[in-house]
């Protein structure tokens, strides 16, 4: 998903298709909510801090069809300690069809090195857990 930075929020355009259907001719609701949180990790390049998901919580508002441009916003709300709060949206034309609220925390780079696959080196040059 190609993001978009925009006076302090993300922004993406998307069009899901039959890969990500759900009901017929409707996309999965897990399709939706991962958008949105794909669309978090975005913000966390404007912070510049390595952080993860800790809780998602996506509020769906009206069925999403496949095949149609979307539009999605996010933004980091409010920090606290290690914790990000992050808003966003998707809408399709004039409406919101959803709404996602998360809680990212903050980690150092050594938890995505355990994976042992590489990090990009830009990640190292930013903040982790003990930045404020
Ligand atoms: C291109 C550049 C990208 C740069 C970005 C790089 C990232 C890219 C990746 C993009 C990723 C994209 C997105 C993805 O796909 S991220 C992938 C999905 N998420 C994960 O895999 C996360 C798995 N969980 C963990 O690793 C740990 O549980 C974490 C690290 C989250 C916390 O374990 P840790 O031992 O470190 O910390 P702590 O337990 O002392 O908690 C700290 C504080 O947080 C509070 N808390 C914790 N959990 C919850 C909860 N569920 N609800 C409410 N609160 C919660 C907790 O009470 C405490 O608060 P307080 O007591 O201090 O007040």
């Amino acid at each position: 998903m190609q993001m978009q930075a925009v006076d302090g929020e993300v922004h993406a355009d998307l069009t899901l298709d039959g890969r990500m259907e759900g009901a017929p001719g409707l996309a999965h609701g897990g399709a939706i909510a991962a958008a949105l949180d794909d669309l978090f990790g975005g913000v966390l390049v404007l912070l510049e801090t390595p952080a993860v998901t800790a809780r998602l919580n996506v509020e769906y508002r009206l069925p999403v069809p496949l095949h149609t441009p979307l539009h999605l916003v996010a933004r980091c709300t409010a920090t606290e300690g290690r914790k990000l709060h992050m808003a966003g949206t998707m809408s399709a034309g004039e409406a919101i069809v959803a709404e996602a609220s998360a809680m990212f925390v903050r980690v150092e780079i050594a938890h995505f090195e355990a994976s042992g696959v590489p990090v990009p080196d830009a990640w190292r040059s930013w903040g982790g857990a003990a930045r404020g």
